[in-house]
C-alpha cells in the first residue's frame, strides 16, 4: 500500500522534474550551437569552439576523476599524444581523421601502463604517476627534436578541407567540436547508466562492498581510464589541427591538465551534465577576459578558477549540479521512519532439510604479527543451514569471515566451495568467492552513499543479470521482500542503521548466493528490527541458501541456528546444537569468566 502510493505521489513531480531539466539541457546544447551561428562573429566563433573542446575534455576526464574517483592531474598527457601523433601524421600526409584512432590507441596503452600498478593500491598514486608521465612526455617532446619540432613546436601542413580538419571558416571547426563534445557526453551517459557506471560508483563509494558484490574493481576503472584516455587524445588531434601549431609545453601542460578537471569541480564532479556547465560558465569568462586585456590579462583566468573554486567549495561544495539538484523537489529528502509499518516478507511455511556439505574449511591459522588470531579452525558447513559464530569480541570471527570471501589469505589452510555442478573449487579472491556464489556483509554496514536503495541493490543483482532493466527489476523484487519497497528512490545515506542493515543484506541477496556470510546485521538495531531481521534470514534460508551469522545478540543466534560454532581467542572451543552449546562450561567462561563457569 505504501509503496503503491509513494509510487502514485511521487511519479509526476519527478517527471516534471525530469522534462525541465531535460528542456535545460538541450536548451544549453542548442545555445551552443545556435549562438555563434546567429552572432557570426570570429571571436564568439572561437569563444564556442574552446567551450566544446573543454566540455569535451572535461567529461571525458569525469569518467575517471568522478565515475571511478581515481583523481588523475596529468590527463593532458593523452590530450598531447593525440595532438602530437595526429599533426605528425597529418604532415607525413595522413588524414587527422586516421590519425585521432593512432593517438587514441597510444594513449590506450599509456594509460593502461600507467594506471594497472596503481588501481592495485590505495592512495593518491593514481595522481601522482600521471603528473609523471605528463613530465615525461613533455621531456620526450622536446628532446626528440626531428619528430615533434622540440621546443620549438610544429605547424601543421596548411592542407585546407574536410579530410585535413583545417577550415578557412569557423563553422566547420564548430561542428566538428559540437560533435565530438557530443559524442563524450554520450559515452559519458551510456557507461553511467550502463553496469559499468553502476560498478564505477560502487567501487568509488566502498571499493571492499564493491569486491565483495563480485565487482573486478581493477579491471572496471581500466576500462575506465581506457574510454577517457581515447576521447582526450582523439580532443587532442581535433584542438591541434584546429591550433594549427604545437609545443610541448601547451600539449602537455599540468596547468591544462588541472583546468580540465576544474570544470568538473565545478560543474559537478560525477555528473554526467557537471563538466559541460563548468565549461559554459568558465570559458567565457577566460576568454572575454583575455580578449578585453590582451596580454595584461595573462594568468587572469587563473585567478579567476580561483575565485570560482573559492564560492564553489563555500557555497554548493557538490558543484552547479549540486545546486540544481536541490531545487528538485525533495523526494530524496524523505527519511525512512523508524515506526514505518513495513515488514519483511513473511518467511515459506518449512524448511528444506540440511543437505550435502557446500563449504569445507580446514586448518585454518592466521598471524598477525605475534597475534595468533585464528588457530587450526575448521568446519564445514551444508546446504540450507543455519551456522551460528558467536566468540568473545576480538575472538578472530571477522577474521575467520575475511578467509572465508577472499578478502585475507589464510597462512595455512584451505576454504573450499562446492559449484554449481558439484565439484569442489578453491577460490582465493573476494571475484571468486562471489563468482561461486558467497555473498557476505560487513560488520561496519558499508552503503553506496551516492547511489539510490535501489542502486545500492541493483550493484549486487548484476551479479546476475548484466543489463540495467533486468537488474533493476530483480533489485525491485528483492527490495520487496527486504522489506525496502518503499524507500527505492531514497538515498542509502538516509536509511536508518535498521534500514542500512536491511540493504546491506538485500544488496548481497540480489547475488542470489548460494552461501551467505552475515556480520553482525543484528547489532545496534531494535527489537522489531531483530524480530524481522530473524524472520528474513529463516525466510532465506528456507530457500536452500546456507548461512553462517556471526552475532552478538543471543535471543537470534538461538532462534535461528541449526548449529553454533564458539571461537575464543582464534580456536574452536564449542560447537552443536544452540541450546548444549550455551550451557557449555566452557562457553560460560569464554563469555563471563571462571566464577560463572563453576557457578
Ligand atoms: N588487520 C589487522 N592487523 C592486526 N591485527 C588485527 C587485524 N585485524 C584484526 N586484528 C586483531 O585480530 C583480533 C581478532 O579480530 P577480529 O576482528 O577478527 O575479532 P572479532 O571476533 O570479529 O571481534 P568483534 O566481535 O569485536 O568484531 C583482534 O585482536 C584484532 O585487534
Amino acid at each position: 500500500m505504501t509503496d503503491i502510493a509513494t509510487t502514485l505521489t511521487s511519479t509526476p513531480k519527478r517527471l516534471a522534474g525530469r522534462r525541465a531539466a531535460t528542456f535545460g539541457l538541450l536548451a544549453v546544447l542548442a545555445g551552443i550551437l545556435l549562438v555563434p551561428i546567429g552572432l557570426n562573429d570570429e571571436f564568439v566563433y572561437h569563444i564556442f569552439i574552446t567551450i566544446c573542446i573543454f566540455a569535451a575534455l572535461s567529461t571525458a576526464w569525469n569518467i575517471v576523476g568522478g565515475y571511478a574517483g581515481q583523481l588523475s592531474l596529468g590527463h593532458a598527457v593523452f590530450y598531447g599524444i593525440g595532438g602530437y601523433a595526429g599533426v605528425m601524421l597529418a604532415n607525413l600526409g595522413i588524414s587527422p581523421w586516421f590519425g585521432m584512432f593512432a593517438g587514441a590507441g597510444v594513449a590506450v596503452i599509456v594509460a593502461i601502463i600507467v594506471s594497472y600498478p596503481c588501481f592495485r593500491l590505495h592512495g593518491p598514486f593514481f595522481a601522482l604517476a600521471t603528473i609523471a608521465f605528463l613530465e615525461v612526455f613533455r621531456v620526450l617532446a622536446l628532446h626528440f627534436k626531428e619528430f615533434t619540432g622540440g621546443a620549438t613546436g610544429m605547424m601543421i601542413s596548411l592542407n585546407i578541407g574536410w579530410e585535413w580538419m583545417v577550415f578557412r571558416e569557423r563553422l566547420p571547426a564548430l561542428v566538428i567540436a559540437f560533435g565530438m563534445m557530443l559524442v563524450c557526453l554520450a559515452a559519458a551517459w551510456v557507461i553511467r547508466n550502463r553496469r559499468l557506471g553502476f560498478y564505477l560508483v560502487a567501487t568509488r563509494e566502498r571499493e571492499s562492498a564493491a569486491k565483495a558484490a563480485g565487482v573486478n574493481t581493477v579491471k572496471v576503472r581500466l576500462m575506465a581510464v581506457s574510454v577517457s584516455a581515447a576521447l582526450s587524445a582523439m580532443l587532442g588531434t581535433f584542438h591541434a589541427m584546429y591550433l594549427t601549431f604545437i609545443e610541448p609545453e601547451a600539449m602537455f601542460s599540468l596547468e591544462f591538465s588541472i583546468q580540465i578537471a576544474m570544470f568538473a569541480l565545478i560543474g559537478g564532479i560525477g555528473t554526467i551534465w557537471g563538466p559541460l556547465l563548468g565549461a559554459v560558465l568558465l570559458v567565457p569568462i577566460t576568454e572575454f577576459a583575455r580578449g578585453a586585456l590582451g596580454a595584461e590579462a595573462i594568468g587572469l583566468h587563473g585567478f579567476v578558477y580561483g575565485i570560482v573554486l573559492m564560492l564553489v567549495v563555500l557555497f554548493m561544495p557538490n558543484g552547479i549540479m549540486g545546486l540544481l539538484s536541490r531545487l528538485r523537489p525533495a523526494e530524496s529528502a524523505r527519511k525512512e521512519t523508524e515506526a514505518a509499518p513495513v515488514a519483511a516478507e513473511p518467511r515459506a511455511s518449512g524448511r528444506t532439510d540440511a543437505g550435502e556439505a557446500v563449504m569445507r574449511v580446514e586448518g585454518l591459522n592466521k598471524h598477525f604479527g605475534g597475534l595468533h588470531v585464528t588457530n587450526d579452525v575448521g568446519f564445514t558447513l551444508r546446504e540450507g543451514e543455519i551456522l551460528g559464530l558467536i566468540g568473545p569480541n576480538g575472538a578472530g570471527k571477522t577474521t575467520l569471515f575475511n578467509m572465508l570471501s577472499g578478502f585475507l589469505k589464510p597462512d595455512e589452510g584451505s576454504v573450499s566451495v562446492r559449484d554449481a555442478v558439484g565439484d569442489w573449487q578453491h577460490p582465493a579472491s573476494p571475484g571468486e568467492f562471489a563468482a561461486l556464489g558467497v555473498g557476505r556483509t560487513f560488520q561496519i554496514v558499508q552503503p553506496f552513499a551516492a547511489m539510490t536503495v535501489e542502486e545500492n541493490i541493483m550493484v549486487g543483482a548484476f551479479h546476475r543479470h548484466a543489463q540495467v532493466g533486468d537488474a533493476r527489476e530483480a533489485a525491485r523484487e528483492t527490495a520487496r521482500r527486504m522489506g525496502l519497497g518503499p524507500y527505492l528512490d531514497l538515498e542509502a545515506s538516509s536509511l536508518t542503521i535498521g534500514g542500512l542493515k536491511r540493504l546491506e543484506v538485500a544488496r548481497v541477496m540480489a547475488m542470489e548466493p548460494r552461501i551467505l556470510l552475515l556480520d553482525e546485521v543484528m547489532a545496534g538495531i531494535n527489537q522489531t528490527d531483530v524480530r524481522r531481521a530473524v524472520d528474513l534470514m529463516l525466510s532465506i534460508r528456507d530457500t536452500g541458501v546456507s548461512i553462517i551469522a556471526i552475532e552478538h545478540v543471543m535471543q537470534a543466534v538461538m532462534s535461528l541456528s541449526d548449529r553454533v560454532i564458539v571461537l575464543n581467542s582464534g580456536q574452536i572451543i564449542a560447537e552443536g546444537e544452540p541450546r548444549s552449546v550455551v550451557s557449555d562450561p566452557m562457553v560460560i567462561e569464554a563469555y563471563l569468566g571462571k566464577e560463572f563457569a563453576n557457578a
